[in-house]
């Protein structure tokens, strides 16, 4: 017996985002976003697939919400699908875009669910992008003009926001490695708009403690943790610039008010700056109520000279991967989490994502992902961990609760604890949806059961 056991008060949810769930691309005034464009260009996408129907939870949310009460969550996190309320990005409002969200949200409610949403996943509106997307300071405006629209228009039903989900991959995923929308590939635009995506939080931010309005705001970077390969300090600096990337670069100026100058120097060796207007940092160093934290994998990093952005490369050593390729790594997500907690403090966390990529089918009516089981009892052990070693968790939304559009890989990685048929849109509660419906309701769980 090993029973791994938590707060009573832990919130326990799972999450989705707009595009990858909801389809209706077109329907009730929804304009294009910059993933609609990206999938339908040819080679951007697996299989050319796209978010045109995806989960259709934008028509099936009823039958989802009822997979939610019956799997005993208290939380979910979604998606605002940001032209769907404004189509062009600024200007004139979709009333029918409001009015599904008010639905939606009202639905969470009546069945005891809390929404917490997220204003920004990735979703940017076409038009703003062809008027330079992030890269253009506009565009910050035009989400502080969306963010603040929606805090009024869902006061006292939405009390959890997240402004930007994950910025690394919007800023460097996106516009330097250039796999996800819309695909650059230059290092000085994506600092440039990572720059931009804090500036954008810090405004919304303000936006929100403006309006008086009860609740709380946080955003949800993304970690990955890099073990050093040995005790050798060229593979611990190495390992220190790659978390960096991730971690020092988008925490320091929310929770410091400055960039991390060991990353400033870096970058300004590859030639890249970033041009800071007065009152940028208050406005992104301002406080704030949570911070969601998205942790998938780790890796065993070591120096190799001139190599990649950081003079590092990643050694696999042989752990065991998810069908995504990725290495299983929970002790990183107790390493990582600690670490925030002896560098920021007691900020409050929620897990905002957290789960593996495992592609089993159905069959005879059943999923058998044990695989995932495992992946969850590891990390939810070193969740454990992170709260006995006094990490202020509040709460763990597990990544996702359906298999969905897993952007550039298409609907060929599934992530769901519910299996989707992406032909007949049928639901499938799989074998970890039974294990964390049990796990939620004992509040523990037996490692080795
Ligand atoms: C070829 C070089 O590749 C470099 C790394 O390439 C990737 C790709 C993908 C990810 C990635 C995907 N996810 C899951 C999503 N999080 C938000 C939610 O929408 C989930 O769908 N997290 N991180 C990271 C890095």
């Amino acid at each position: 017996m090993a029973i791994i056991e938590f707060p009573k008060d832990i919130r326990w949810g799972a999450a989705t985002a707009a595009y990858q769930i909801e389809g209706a691309a077109t329907k009730d005034g929804r304009g294009l976003s910059i993933w609609d464009t990206f999938s339908k260009t040819p080679g951007k996408v697996l299989n050319g697939d796209n978010g045109d129907i995806a989960c259709d939870s934008y028509h099936r949310y009823e039958e989802d919400i009822e997979l939610m009460k019956e799997l005993g969550i208290d939380i979910y996190r979604f998606s605002v699908s940001w032209p769907r309320i404004f189509p062009t990005g600024t200007g004139e409002v979709n009333q029918s875009g409001l009015q599904y969200y008010h639905d939606f949200v009202d639905a969470l409610l009546a069945n005891g669910i809390e929404p917490m949403c997220t204003l920004y996943h990735w979703d940017l509106p076409q038009a703003l992008q062809d008027k330079g997307g992030w890269e253009n300071r506009e565009t910050v405006d035009a989400f502080a003009e969306y963010s603040d629209l929606m805090f009024k228009e869902f006061d006292g039903k939405i009390k959890k926001w997240i402004t930007i989900n994950e910025p690394w991959c919007v800023s460097f995923l996106s516009n330097f490695i250039g796999i996800h929308a819309p695909g650059y590939q230059n290092l000085q635009l994506a600092t440039t708009i990572s720059h931009h995506l804090l500036l954008a939080h810090g405004k919304a931010v303000t936006k929100f403690r403006e309006s008086g309005l009860t609740g709380e705001i946080g955003y949800a970077p993304n970690l990955e943790w890099n073990e050093p390969y040995s005790n050798k300090q060229e593979d611990i600096d190495a390992c220190n610039r790659g978390m960096g990337w991730f971690i020092e670069w988008f925490f320091d100026p929310v929770f410091k008010g400055s960039y991390p100058q060991f990353m400033l120097d870096w970058f300004e060796k590859k030639g890249v700056t970033l041009s800071i207007q007065d009152g940028d940092m208050a406005f992104i160093h301002q406080p704030i109520d949570f911070v969601g934290i998205n942790y998938y994998t780790g890796s065993v990093v070591r120096y190799k000279e001139n190599h990649e952005l950081f003079d590092n490369e990643k050694v696999d050593i042989g752990y065991e991967k998810t069908d995504f390729d990725w290495n299983i790594y929970p002790e990183g997500f107790y390493k990582a989490l600690s670490k925030l907690k002896d560098q920021y403090g007691q900020i409050p966390i929620y897990i905002t994502e957290n789960g593996a990529c495992y592609n089993d089918g159905v069959e005879n009516g059943r999923v058998k992902d044990q695989r995932r089981i495992d992946y969850l009892k590891q990390h939810l052990t070193s969740l454990s961990r992170a709260i006995d070693s006094g990490v202020n968790i509040k709460g763990y939304l597990t990544w996702s609760l359906l298999d969905n559009f897993e952007w550039a890989e298409g609907y060929d990685k599934r992530f769901g604890i519910i299996h989707v048929d992406f032909n007949t849109l049928e639901r499938t509660k799989k074998d970890s949806y039974y294990w964390y419906k049990q796990t939620i309701k004992n509040g523990w769980f037996d490692m080795f059961y």
